[in-house]
């Protein structure tokens, strides 16, 4: 008998792709199924690429649904997760793919989420310093937001190596299924496709206090973070181009150990080899990051690049990858690195 996995919010992007990544790993075994409206349907409806789950019919998420599961993964809208946790067992594996426990500052959560903070988990970044003991054994995970995931996997090298000044600006361009799945007039086809566009500007994005939680926890010392996203047509994918202030005396040579160094012994963060740069396309399907470094000598600025695939490394990979260290698995259990391309 594996160990028993409920999925909240299984007919959305993100429960759809932890199931993907569940039904082929060697130790869950796929429980109870939830949704919203939808509850009540099968899930091949709104999943037809999950061949072997597709007869499955969604219950309605409740406590009752989720209980007598050893874990409990959350894919539901922001501000569900918190009430609907508090009422999950203590001896139960919760993981919340959603915002609700990712900041440590309730003033920060309540400027940008305009909700009562729920509280503070785990943050399931494994790769930054002194993240990974405290998932081990832990009985809950704020699984980070995408972009935060992207931006502190490119940046935390830098800081870690005291080689940035904390002043950071990121532009990142997202895959439209970052916006889950539910109906938003800006992501209709006819207003994504062959377009670019930038949105949430001026320091409003949600993901800018984690993406300055997780820095300065790193540096030691508060980092400023200028984000604007951007939406691009294509339907998964990140790229980050982040750049910070570099510390005097900074060198490309010092700067590019110092990323090898975080890199070396890390599954699912890579630091390309020199002069190759990150493509969305290489990380399509993988829990990886992969990450590019430069010095731009004439600006004083260093420039990370970071690819990642949204709903894998940037939700429910990253999820597994968690998971599994807090259930004493090997970290890789049933993740790949290997994309999909073209
Ligand atoms: N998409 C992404 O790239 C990322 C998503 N996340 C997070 O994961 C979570 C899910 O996102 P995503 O999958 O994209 O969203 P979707 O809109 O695609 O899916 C939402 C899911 O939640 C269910 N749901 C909605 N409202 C309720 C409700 N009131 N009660 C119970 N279930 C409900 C939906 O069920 P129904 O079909 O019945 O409406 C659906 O299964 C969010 O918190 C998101 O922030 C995190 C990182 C990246
Ligand atoms: C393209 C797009 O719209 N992306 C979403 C990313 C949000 C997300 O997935 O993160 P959370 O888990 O914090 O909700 C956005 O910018 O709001």
């Amino acid at each position: 008998m594996g160990i028993r996995t409920a999925v909240a919010g299984a007919s959305g992007y993100a429960g759809g792709e932890l199931l993907r990544i569940l039904a082929g790993h060697p130790e869950f075994e796929i429980g109870a199924l939830t949704a919203g409206s939808n509850a009540g349907t099968e899930l091949g409806v709104h999943q037809p690429h999950l061949r072997s789950l597709a007869g499955r019919v969604l219950a309605e998420t409740t406590p009752d649904t989720l209980a007598g599961h050893d874990v409990v993964f959350l894919a539901l809208p922001h501000g569900q997760s918190g009430p609907l946790a508090a009422q999950l067992g203590g001896d139960v594996l919760v993981v919340d793919c959603g915002a609700d426990h990712r900041l440590t500052d309730p003033a920060a959560w309540e400027a940008f989420y305009g909700t009562p903070h729920a509280g503070t988990w785990p943050y399931g970044l494994p790769e930054l310093p002194g993240r990974r003991d405290a998932l081990r054994s832990t009985g809950r995970i704020a699984v980070p937001g995408c972009y935060p995931t992207a931006v502190s996997l490119a940046l935390f090298p830098a800081f870690a190596a005291g080689l940035a000044e904390p002043d950071v600006v990121v532009v990142a361009a997202s895959g439209t299924s970052g916006a889950g799945r539910s109906l938003k007039p800006h992501l209709l086809g006819s207003e994504v496709m062959g377009s670019v566009s930038a949105y949430a500007v001026g320091g409003v994005h949600r993901h800018t206090p984690e993406m300055t939680q997780n820095l300065s926890a790193v540096a030691g010392e508060e980092v400023t973070v200028s984000f604007t996203p951007t939406l691009a047509p294509m339907s998964r994918g990140i790229l980050a181009t982040c750049t910070a202030k570099a510390r005097p005396g900074v060198t490309a040579a010092t700067l590019r150990a110092a990323y090898g160094d975080a890199c070396a012994g890390e599954p699912f963060l890579g630091l390309l080899p020199e002069g190759q740069w990150p493509a969305t396309s290489m990380t399509l399907g993988a829990n990886t990051a992969l990450v590019q470094v430069a010095l731009d000598e004439a600006a004083g600025r260093i420039i990370a690049v970071v690819a990642i695939d949204n709903l894998a490394k940037g939700t429910a990979g990253g999820a597994v990858q968690s998971a599994n260290l807090a259930l004493g698995l090997p970290e890789e259990l049933g993740l790949t690195t290997i994309g999909v391309s073209p």
